[in-house]
């Protein structure tokens, strides 16, 4: 190249460079957090383009943070000036056309996982998202559902998403387990209904008695029986100032099972405990939060709002530091919790043959009764 075209270009280069480069630094700091690798490039760019060359002391070793930064910035070695600052200016660029096209949200159809007829599952921001959606029926648990659910902890498992949620569509949270599912009696008879719902409900709790990732409840208004009881076995749980907190068994002829037989007296004492599982009283958000069933209430009106913002922060915690932190509190309780499932689901198998539970049953579903 001829070198006073080569001075040319480069002064036209270093201008571009020089105006682009005020703005990119204005630009830099509307971007999402792009992560850590990507801020050492920016910063040892930016101290490169505005400084040169790095000609400061190394840091000591545990000095990690300005040790990265240093090592960065030395590794751009005598990289000009105006060089370290048009490259600046082209990440920031990339930066933000990306942030651009992923900030532009689809539709939740759009991103709707396929095979599920009872939930809706979907899976951003490093969250999988799992929605009862059967609002007409206050979310209760049918067969299917239980099985979908099931299904869908299975995959959240192994996906690459950080945290999982549950939720349900509609005013209610969940009405629980959906009592017609006490109707369809198999030609083997009653006692064979009673044997299979039983191991339904065993694996369903253990579903999440072994769920190896941070589970958080969002609860975005009522909720009753085992959408109550399981939540003993999240890790957090957020409701809104709408939801309330119902485990009315003794009025079904039935007994406690999620594990709540140990997990609630363990969470809120034996006493407060006894009052809910046996007594059926139907607490607040805010006396669960006093309780410490519920780890924060969030007024209705911005529950959405501020729970999803808490979670996409939490979702960008390191995942592999947060599932093991998991294991470690839960690995601790899994065999106890598995033994508790399977004893509350033998009790259960003989409570749905009784005449207490029939009657229960029947009265709701003849809507002779509701809670
Ligand atoms: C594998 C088995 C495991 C078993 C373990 C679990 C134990 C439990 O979960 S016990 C808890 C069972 N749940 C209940 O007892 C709740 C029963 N429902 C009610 O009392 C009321 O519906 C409720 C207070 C929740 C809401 O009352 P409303 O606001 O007045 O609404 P509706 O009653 O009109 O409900 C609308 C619609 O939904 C149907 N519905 C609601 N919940 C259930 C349910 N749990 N099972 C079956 N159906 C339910 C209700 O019948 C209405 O239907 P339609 O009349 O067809 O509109």
């Amino acid at each position: 190249m001829v070198p006073a075209l080569q001075l040319h270009m480069s002064k036209t280069a270093m201008r571009a460079s020089q105006k682009d480069f005020e703005s990119a630094l204005s630009q830099v700091k509307r971007l999402k957090d792009p992560g850590n690798e990507v801020k050492l490039k920016l910063y040892a760019l930016y101290k490169q383009a505005t400084e040169g060359p790095c000609n400061t002391p190394k840091p000591g070793v545990f000095d990690l943070i300005n040790k990265a930064k240093w090592d960065a910035w030395n590794a751009l070695g005598s990289l000009p000036k105006e060089t370290a600052r048009q490259n600046y200016v082209d990440l920031v660029s990339g930066l933000s056309s990306s942030s651009d096209s992923s900030s532009q949200v689809k539709p939740e159809a759009d991103r709707k996982q396929p095979g599920y007829e009872t939930l809706v599952v979907t899976s951003e921001d490093s969250i999988t998202k799992i929605m009862m959606n059967r609002p007409a029926k206050k979310n209760a648990i049918t067969i299917q559902m239980y099985n979908e659910i099931m299904l869908a902890l299975k995959a959240a498992s192994k996906d690459d998403s950080a945290i999982t949620v549950l939720t349900g569509n509609g005013d209610y949270y969940s009405s629980g387990n959906d009592l017609s599912n006490f109707t369809d009696i198999p030609p083997e008879g009653i006692e064979e209904k009673a044997k299979s719902s039983a191991i339904l409900l065993r694996d369903f709790v253990d579903c999440f008695i072994d769920f190896p990732k941070p589970l958080i409840a969002v609860v975005n208004g009522p909720a009753v029986g085992i959408s109550v009881t399981i939540l003993g076995l999240f890790d957090t749980v957020y409701a809104s100032s709408r939801a309330t907190f119902h485990t009315p068994f003794s009025h079904l002829g039935q007994s406690p099972e999620g594990c709540s037989s140990y997990t609630f007296p363990k969470i809120m004492g034996p006493a407060k405990a006894a009052e809910m599982l046996i007594f059926g009283k139907k607490l607040t958000a805010a006396e669960a939060c006093a309780q410490g069933l519920v780890t924060e209430v969030f007024p209705d009106s911005t529950f959405q709002k501020e729970v999803w913002t808490r979670l996409k922060a939490y979702s960008k915690l390191p995942p592999n530091a947060m599932r093991i932190s998991k294991q470690v509190i839960r690995n601790r309780e899994k065999e106890k919790l598995r033994a508790i499932n399977a004893e509350e689901s033998r009790a259960l198998q003989e409570r749905w043959l009784s005449d207490e539970c029939t009657n229960a049953v029947m009265n709701f579903l003849t809507r002779k009764a509701k809670l």
